[in-house]
Parts: C-alpha cells; structure tokens; sequence
C-alpha cells in the first residue's frame, strides 16, 4: 500500500463509483486497537519494541507523538514499511510542559490519562471539540485509588484532563464498564508499571468485552501475565517487565468490516488474508451477522471469505462489536425486512452520535430507521443516491461509501476523516475491480 498521502483526503466530497460486483482478495490496514496497545506497553517496558504492520493513522501517530512527549522512549515511525520502533532513552517520565492534543482519538487520550500516573510533573491531555464532549468520569474516579490525581479542567469530566503524576503506586480500586471498556484497559496496561499489585473491579456490567480480551492477549504476547476473576475482577501483579522485541500487528477487524459489507450488498466475494478464526478482534464477529443475513462465508486461520446473496433482516444484540454497528447498518438498508440492532447506547458518545448520525443519513437514502435511545431497526428498500454529512467520523464515511458502490449518486462529504483508522481506504476501495460491467 501506498505511504503517499491520497490527495483526496484534502477533497470537499467525493462521489462513489458503482460496481456491478466484484471478486478480490483486500488487504487492510493493521489494528489500530492493537497498534495503540503495543505502543503502550513498549513505553512503559523500557526495551526497545519494533511493532510491524502497524497502523499509521491519525490516532495511532498522535498516541505516539504523546508517548514521546513525556521523554523516556522515542517512537520512529517509518511509513515506507509500517514499522513503529520504540526506544527508551534512558530518561526519566516527566509530565510534558505542552498540553497534550489527540484530534479525535479516544483510545489514546483514555490510555494517556494512566499514563500520565507515571510521569512527574503536571500533564493536561485534551482533543478536538468532539473529545472535549466524550466522557472519562469513571477513569477520573477509579484512579485516586491508585494513587493518580486526576481531574477535567471544566468539571465536566471530559477533556481537558489535569492529572498530577509520579504517584501512580498500584492497589485496589474499583470501576464502571457501562460506558466504555477502554477505561479499564486503560488501567491494566499502566499497571504495569505500578509499585504494588493492582486490582481493579468492575463495579457493574462491562460493554465491550472483547476490547479487554485484545489488551490481556497484547500483555500476554508481551510477556506480562493478568489474573482475572471473569469480567468482575483483574489483578496485574507488580514487578512485571514487558519483554521488548519485535511483535505484528494483524489487520483491522474494524476496517475489514466495509470490504465484508460490500461484498454482502453486491452479491460479491472478497477474501480477507491475515486474519481469522483465532483472533481476539470482537468485530471479526461481523462474519457471522453478515451469514446470518444471507452471505456465505469462510473462516479459516488465517483468511476470512465472504460471497454475498440475497440478504434479509436478522435480530442481533451488538454491545460486544459497536465499531461495526454502522457496517451492519448499510447492510440493512438492502436486505429484505428489519434488522433490529440492539445494545448499542455506547454508539452515542463515540466520535459522534453514530445511533443518529446512521439514522438521519440512512433516511436521507429514503430508508426507514426507527432510531431508539440504544437500538436502529433498519427496514431495508432501494436506497437513493445523497449527499451525506460524516459528521467528522471516519466510520460514518467509510460505511457510506459502501451504500455507494450499489446506489448512484452518493456523495461523501469530507472524505478525508477516514484517516482517524484508515487513511488508505479510497485506495483500498478502487482495488474493487469490477468483474462484471461497471454500471457507471
Ligand atoms: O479499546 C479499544 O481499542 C476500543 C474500544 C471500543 O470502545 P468502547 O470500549 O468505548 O466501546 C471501540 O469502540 C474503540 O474503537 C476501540
Ligand atoms: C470509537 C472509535 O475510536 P476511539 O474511541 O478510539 O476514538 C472508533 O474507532 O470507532
């Protein structure tokens, strides 16, 4: 894949081509869950880590830029070859005298705020006007327990976050998974480095479970052991060192779901090399939707294949694979009869408001969507073509894209978001080759 920029994510809009199908083998981008976990964990081991196939995108380079600033490793990135390598330099952590700016990246600020536990010194972490709206309360409260002194600015808890370092010492602390899993793993990751043992409790019901599962396999891979009671309780004993070396970042669950969905809707094939039956990636999960609907599929270790056929609604809970909701979603709005896509409240404070952002885009495709405060049921029809808003999110435009490729005249506004996870995706899309008669 190209390391040049693609000069249309500077474009206002694109308008997508359609296909008449297709029968390609896609290659994705690294994990961007993965790339921020090794990074993370290569920061805090002090050993050098070489992280192959990792994602260079806008989330994943602002984490490493963040990590940099607090003086103990250096990140080179090398684009040519999609290798990151961490390096300590023999310094100390020390809270960076600049604030901290993540544009849109959530994982990241959320890791940064118990990263920032260990550095001396005063750190302040915000983003763009979205993150200043996404909420880190319960991080805020479970890390005075540890021994991190950390607060919002503006009370609101939300970015910007103050957090008052050095102090990050490790013990029993206690925390939601309501609202988001990568709070928690937020916790596990730096308590890595923490002086005593830490056990963090989950005082409800954690959403998104396999986010956590993806942090203990990327410990694990490293070295480090995590017990676990189930999704109630995680103790990371003290005095653990990641090993260094080198490690491969398999490719994006996420960013594999608008090949998958596009195949489903064209009644096409695509074959996803590099990832498969084994993986932790929650959103692999989107395979069996997609079956469940009408596509035929084939996971083998390695490889993931899907042929798309008549689709019709299905019921489906996806609190376990939110990153996917809208893939599913413009599945939806070409199969016959309602899909009801349940559990999903945790949609509402991602990059956007992603339940109403499907909804009102989907409508505007002449497809009726019964919005709920944490369900879509999607009635599928005959699309038209629109000019869709992406509300600065790159999963809104990427999803979009895809209706495009079978309904004329969809126009993506601000393409360029999709570099948030996944700057080669208009690229990626023309790979698309139509086998049959381009109907445009
Ligand atoms: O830990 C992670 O890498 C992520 C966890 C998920 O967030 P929530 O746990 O907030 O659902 C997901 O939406 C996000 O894109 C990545
Ligand atoms: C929700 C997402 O990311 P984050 O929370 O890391 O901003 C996403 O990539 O869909």
């Amino acid at each position: 894949m190209s390391a040049t920029p693609d000069p249309r994510l500077k474009a206002e809009s694109l308008t997508v081509r359609t296909l008449a199908g297709f029968d390609e083998t896609v290659r994705v981008l690294g994990s961007k869950s993965y790339t921020n976990r090794y990074l993370a964990i290569a920061s805090l081991s002090g050993q050098e880590t070489v992280i192959d196939n990792a994602l260079l995108s806008d989330d994943t380079v602002y984490l490493a830029r963040a990590i940099e600033a607090f003086g103990h490793v250096t990140c080179d990135i090398d684009h040519a070859t999609a290798r990151i390598r961490v390096t300590p330099t023999g310094k100390a952590m020390r809270a960076p005298s600049e604030e901290i700016f993540v544009g849109g990246a959530g994982t990241p600020l959320r890791f940064l705020i118990s990263m920032a536990g260990h550095a001396e010194g005063t750190t302040v972490i915000t983003g763009n006007a979205r993150m200043q709206e996404r909420p880190m309360g319960d991080l805020l409260k479970a890390l005075p327990a540890l021994g991190v002194d950390a607060t919002a600015v503006r009370g609101n808890g939300s970015p910007p976050i103050r957090v008052i370092g050095g102090s990050f010492k490790g013990g029993a602390t206690s925390i939601s998974g309501a609202v988001s899993s990568q709070f928690t793993s937020s916790l596990i990751i730096n308590a890595l480095r923490a002086q005593t043992d830490t056990e963090i409790t989950i005082s409800d019901e954690l959403i998104s479970k396999p986010y956590v599962e993806m942090t203990l396999a990327a410990l694990k891979e490293m070295g480090v052991s995590v017990d676990r009671d189930e999704y109630r309780r995680f103790t990371v004993p003290a005095g653990q060192q990641a090993r260094g070396g080198q490690v491969t970042v398999e490719p994006d669950a996420s960013g594999m779901s608008y090949f998958l969905a596009a195949a489903a809707i064209l009644q096409s094939r695509v074959v996803i090399p590099g990832i498969g039956a084994g993986s932790h990636q929650g959103d692999v999960h989107l395979v069996q939707a997609l079956e469940r609907m009408g596509c035929r599929t084939e996971v083998t270790d390695d490889s993931i294949t899907l042929t798309g056929g008549p689709l019709h609604g299905i019921d489906i809970d996806m609190e376990a694979m939110p990153d996917v909701v809208p893939s599913l979603a413009i599945a939806a709005a070409y199969a016959e009869g309602t899909t009801r896509i349940t559990n999903i409240a945790s949609l509402r404070v991602k990059e956007c408001d992603r339940i109403a952002a499907v909804t009102t885009e989907l409508r505007k495709m002449g497809i009726d969507v019964e919005e709920h405060a944490d369900a879509m049921y999607i009635t599928g029809g005959t699309p038209h073509g629109a000019v869709i808003d992406t509300y600065d999110d790159h999963r809104i435009a990427m999803t979009f894209a895809i209706g495009g490729l079978r309904t004329e005249g969809v126009v993506i506004k601000d393409p360029g978001c999709v570099a948030k996870s996944f700057p080669t995706f208009w690229q990626t899309l023309d790979t698309l080759h139509p086998t049959l008669e381009s109907t445009k």
